[in-house]
């Protein structure tokens, strides 16, 4: 199929797949116009093409600031063609029409993201013709196919070749693509500029803020839910432009209904909680959620064992939850949990016998999110596969925070009390104060050998979770003699201390720093109970 009235305009940065796409549009017999690199690669691979240059008559100039800014290109993109105005208007000028436009953008994100940056290199980087050209192409959709994207090369070809034209459907939605493209590039360097505080000279590397002075959130459909938190509430699931690895937004649904609001928010909780745990040095963890709230969590020597400590904690809450592991799921462990209903169950992998033993629990979303991309030691949260901020929405305002990341050693711990707390009591603690930065505020947890016992989860007073937390247990016949409790901000009295001190717990891991430490420290005395301050508090709202 010759193709030869039809001319493309080829001008990119990421230099991948071009040559393979221009030998493409040659075959077909489309004109290749280029700038100067494009151009020059093409050129070496043997293809015809004329630069933009010579097209214009006008060079290449200002360090390349100024290279397609004519309007010998922007008239062959912008002109519609089934207005006769229009086309007078190129004849007159000696303009050619430009029907397909290639353009990547210079990379921009990728720069500022290096450590070292200067302010110079941030706005050498920022690309002007380039995202002219895609806004004049994408305007013009009717008239020329744009694409910003190397992964759109293969089908825009395919297209050609089958049709000699790109269909309508496909222009309309590479010109969605290169405005989105273009949006995204323009809150990359608002973010920037509004983050930075301006250095002395351009070769300085600035300083800059988390917390941008305007904020452009970017964030990606991935599909519409049947409703929101209630039926009468619309709802769609979105993704971060680029989703950190393990995260939820990143899983695989093996099988099971379709995942709801509710399902998506407790799914998180969960699967952020079991993270905590590292299956290689931790060993295998089971987190159970509902409502956003851990009723139980365990570790144990196998996926399965870690399952059942889990789910002695609170069996009552536990149906209909949400279960996560952060080890795959073996067959042992698929048995246990196929035993009760669940909602959906989340693991970073299955076993093949695992799989056809959910398969019975048909409804059950089974989720699958690989780990192996999350680096434990990771210098940055998104290596690490958190999140680095928190976003709340408040009426008409967002609160943006610094996740919490904070994680605790042994050594971080403070003693306060005469009795010490013992090795097995302090991983107990660890343990304990793990699970309670993910237990909503008042947050009290009990545990023993690496296992909740009961938890007390979003009370407005914390003698009110202490309690709550020990008829838990007491509900779900377990013996607190001995527990150890974490308590996720300061004990404002003694009352709290007494009464689990009461239940029976023998150490107690909180922050501190109440007017009244001294007054709680000396119950934690008199009761004999070993108490640490961690200096850290984890309310969680
Ligand atoms: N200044 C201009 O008129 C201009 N026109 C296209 N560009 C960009 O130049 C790059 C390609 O340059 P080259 O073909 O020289 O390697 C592309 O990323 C393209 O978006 C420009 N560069 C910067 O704005």
């Amino acid at each position: 199929m010759k193709l030869s009235h039809l001319s493309a305009l080829l001008s990119v940065s990421d230099k991948t797949g071009l040559v393979e796409l221009a030998q493409g549009l040659h075959a077909l017999g489309i004109k290749l116009l280029s700038t100067g690199g494009t151009a020059k690669l093409l050129a070496e691979a043997g293809l015809p093409v004329t630069e933009v240059a010579e097209h214009t008559g006008f060079p290449e100039m200002l360090d390349g600031r100024v290279k397609t800014l004519h309007p010998k290109i922007h008239g062959g993109l912008l002109a519609r063609r089934d207005v006769a105005a229009h086309r007078d208007a190129l004849s007159t000028h000696g303009i050619a029409t430009i029907d397909l436009l290639v353009v990547n953008l210079y990379p921009f994100e990728a720069t500022v993201a290096k450590a070292g940056c200067t302010l110079g290199d941030a706005i050498e980087n920022i690309d002007i013709g380039g995202p002219a050209m895609v806004r004049s192409a994408a305007k013009n959709w009717n008239d020329v196919a744009v694409l910003t994207d190397a992964a759109q090369y293969a089908g825009v070809l395919a297209e050609l070749q089958a049709h000699g034209a790109v269909q309508r459907a496909t222009r309309f939605a590479l010109a969605v693509a290169a405005f989105n493209r273009i949006s995204n590039y323009d809150a990359a360097i608002s973010d920037y500029l509004s983050s930075l505080e301006l250095p002395a000279d351009d070769a300085a590397v600035p300083a800059r803020s988390a917390f941008p002075a305007q904020s452009n959130g970017r964030f990606v459909k991935l599909q519409d839910l049947r409703y929101g938190e209630n039926p009468h509430q619309q709802a769609a699931l979105y993704r971060d432009l680029f989703p950190a690895p393990g995260s939820l937004v990143s899983a695989k649904q093996h099988q099971g209904k379709e995942l709801s609001y509710n399902n998506l928010a407790d799914a998180d909780a969960a699967w952020e909680a079991v993270k905590a745990f590292d299956g290689a040095s931790d060993g295998p963890a089971c987190v159970i959620v509902k409502h956003a709230n851990p009723c139980g969590v365990a570790l144990g020597r196998t996926a399965a064992e870690a399952y059942a400590g889990a789910f002695a904690t609170d069996p009552n809450s536990a149906f209909g939850g949400i279960i996560a592991f952060n080890v795959p799921v073996d067959a042992a462990a698929a048995e246990a949990v196929s035993k009760q209903f669940m909602e959906v169950l989340i693991a970073p992998g299955y076993s093949a016998e695992a799989l056809r033993i959910l398969a019975a629990k048909a409804n059950t979303r089974v989720l699958e999110i690989p780990l192996d991309a999350v680096q434990r030691e990771g210098a940055t949260p998104w290596a690490r596969g958190q999140n680095a901020q928190d976003v709340k929405r408040i009426g008409s305002g967002l609160l943006i925070q610094s996740a919490d990341n904070a994680v605790l050693a042994a050594a971080d711990l403070k003693l306060v009390t005469t009795r010490k707390p013992t090795p097995a009591q302090v991983a107990d603690l660890l343990f304990a104060w793990k699970v309670a930065k993910f237990v909503k505020s008042n947050a009290i947890v009990f545990c023993s050998g690496g296992r909740t016992l009961g938890v007390g989860a979003g009370q407005m007073s914390r003698l009110d979770s202490v309690r709550i937390a020990s008829i838990k247990a007491q509900h779900a016949g377990l013996s607190l003699r001995g527990a150890v409790v974490a308590s996720d901000a300061f004990f404002p009295f003694r009352d709290g201390l007494d009464v689990l001190a009461d239940a029976g717990a023998s150490a107690v891991i909180q922050p501190g720093g109440s007017m009244r430490d001294e007054e709680v420290i000396a119950a934690a005395d008199e009761r004999g109970v070993a108490m640490v301050f961690t200096g850290l508090r984890h309310f969680r709202h």
